[in-house]
């Protein structure tokens, strides 16, 4: 499978980083390609190394702007012309999506792919990866917009949480 994966650019602690080196750890040794932004970039570069390392293939999508930050021993690396372009192509080539800890990028880029969900553009899974309790007030917006009829369908249809990368891993493979 390709999982696209948005996660932070910055170098966070150990609580963080632990928890998506074993996610990426079962992608590679599950033989998934990871699809990610293509930057050596805080976490970025961590879930790389380690996808790596476990065996699995690596597809960076990256764009000219943050072109300096760019992962090098990739199998594959695209280039787009702009930021939009880019969340097209790591959508396009993703047969699952996976979300972990990250700021307004991964914010961005979550929303964007739960947004075209909603419109039936695509039927991907979408599943956050939730440790140290990093996306409760996430949670408890979306449940807030279920709750009092801002969603066309249920959320558990639109995305899913989970609590550890082997959990994770299972809700993107299904
Ligand atoms: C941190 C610095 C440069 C960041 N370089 C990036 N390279 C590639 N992709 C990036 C970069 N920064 C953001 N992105 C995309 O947004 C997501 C992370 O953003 P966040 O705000 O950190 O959550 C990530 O999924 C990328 O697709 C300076 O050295």
């Amino acid at each position: 499978m390709n999982i696209t994966v948005f996660c932070s650019a910055f170098a966070l602690d150990e609580r963080y980083t632990k928890p998506v080196r074993e996610f990426a750890r079962l992608l590679g040794e599950h033989g998934h390609t990871l699809v990610w932004g293509g930057s050596n970039a805080g976490l970025m570069g961590v879930v790389a190394d380690e996808v790596k390392a476990a065996g699995g293939r690596l597809v960076g999508v990256n764009v000219g702007l943050l072109s300096h930050k760019t992962y090098q021993g990739a199998d594959e690396m695209v280039m787009t012309a702009d930021l939009a372009e880019r969340k097209a192509v790591l959508l396009a080539r993703a047969d699952a999506i996976v979300v972990l800890v990250g700021g307004l990028g991964t914010l961005d880029e979550v929303t964007e792919v739960v947004e075209l969900k909603k419109h039936g553009l695509h039927d991907k899974p979408v599943v956050l990866l939730d440790t140290e309790g990093f996306y409760e007030g996430l949670r408890i917006q979306l449940a807030r917009m279920e709750a009092e009829g801002f969603l066309p369908r249920p959320l558990n249809e639109l995305v899913g949480f989970a609590s550890d990368g082997a959990t994770a891993l299972a809700l993107a493979e299904a």
